[in-house]
Parts: C-alpha cells; structure tokens; sequence
C-alpha cells in the first residue's frame, strides 16, 4: 500500500519570550527545557512527521524570532504558510498587543493562512490566579472576531501541547486539506523522520 505524503508548513509567531521554541520543544520532543533563556536569532525550523492512517503528514514548523529586531525576517517565513500560531504569555498583556499585530499582518498578507491563537504559561495561571493578564474570555472572543481557534497550554507541564499528536492534531485542523502545501502518492518519508535543526541559532 503506497504512503500518501502531505507537508504542511505552520509558523510560530508572538513577541519574545512567549514560548514559542518551548511550545515547539514540547511538541516534537516531549520535553522542556530548564536553564537560562536564549533566545531566536532568525528562526528555528522542526520537521514533525506524523502518522495518520495511510497518510504521513509532515508538519515543517518554523519557529520565528519575537524580538522585534527580526520583524522584517519573520514576515519571510510566514510566507506560504497554511497555518499560523500566534503566541502570547497569559502573563503579559504587551504581549497579547503583540499577538493582535500579527493577526493583522496575516489577514493583510497570508489570507488563506489559518489563524491559531495560543496563550502560554497556563501553569503559572494555575498556581496563581492573580498572574493572569488576559481574561479568558476576552481572547476567546477576540479568537472568535478572528475566525481563529484559541487554545491555553503549558509546555512546562505539556497541558494542552499533547503528549501525543492529539491536541496539536485538533488545533491545526489536519484533516482539512485547507492547511496542506502539497500531496504526493507513493512516497516513503524514510529518513525525514524528527528532523531537527536551526537554520539560525540561539543566543544567550
Ligand atoms: N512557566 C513556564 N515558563 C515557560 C513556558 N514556556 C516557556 N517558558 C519560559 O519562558 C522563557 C521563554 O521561552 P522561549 O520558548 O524561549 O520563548 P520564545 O517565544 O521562543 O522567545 P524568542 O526566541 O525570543 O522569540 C524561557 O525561560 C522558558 O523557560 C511555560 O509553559 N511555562
């Protein structure tokens, strides 16, 4: 039975120190780092290969730089993009100003992109209420303007990132054909498989 090979390119987007390479950590290796934070230079790009059925979907994740230094870099790899994580720290509100830029970048460029909105660091909301900055139902009704899914997740503790595929899965809508680049019958994923690298770096 032949492989149906289907690639989808997602990018990660919101202001510095969100989460976003933790986010993706979480995801493709199922863990999270400790030690000091160092932050994008660039992006960072993660090929994620999952089974479904007689499909491997091959998700390529590019994690953007939130410094605002590399704004006019991360507008180059949100190109072509069928699918969009726009981050925020639950903790931040400048960074929920931040997230709503990058909404509107994307509705002004990438149209046919696919809007999620994600607030972070729920676990630190978990141990003290008092630290949230963004009511939970403001995001949901600003996600719901959008047309956007919103989700809250914690990649310390890996609440709502998924162990397995299976919330990352539902939020970016992989049954829709709506996010895919490409399909390919009959080709084997070999050696693609967890593919990790940095086309930049990380500093200190
Ligand atoms: N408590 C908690 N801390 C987190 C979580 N996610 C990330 N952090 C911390 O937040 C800091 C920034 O995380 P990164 O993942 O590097 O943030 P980023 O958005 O990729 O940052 P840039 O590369 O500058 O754009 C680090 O110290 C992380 O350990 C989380 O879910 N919970």
């Amino acid at each position: 039975m032949s492989t149906i090979r289907v690639d989808a390119k997602v990018v990660m987007l919101g202001k510095e120190s969100v989460g976003k390479t933790s986010l993706v950590e979480r995801y493709v290796h199922h863990r999270f780092l400790v030690g000091p934070y160092q932050n994008t230079i660039g992006a960072a790009f993660v090929a994620k290969p999952i089974q479904l059925g007689e499909k491997v979907v091959t998700l390529g994740i590019w994690d953007t730089a939130g410094s605002e230094r590399y704004e006019a870099m991360s507008r180059i790899y949100y190109r072509g993009a069928r699918a969009a994580i726009v981050c925020y720290d639950l903790t931040d509100s400048s960074s929920f100003q931040r997230a709503r830029f990058w909404v509107k970048e994307l509705q002004n460029c990438e149209e046919q992109c696919k809007i999620y909105l994600c607030g972070t660091k729920n676990d630190l909301i978990t141990a003290d209420r008092s630290l949230r900055q963004i009511d939970y139902h403001d995001a949901q009704d600003f996600a719901e303007e959008i047309g956007a899914q919103y989700f809250e997740t914690s990649s310390k503790t890996g609440n709502n990132v998924g162990e397995s595929d299976i919330v990352m899965l539902r939020t970016l809508d992989l049954s829709q054909t709506a996010v895919f680049i490409h399909e390919e019958s009959g080709v084997d994923l070999g050696q693609k498989k967890d593919s990790y690298f940095y086309s930049c770096c990380h500093n200190n």
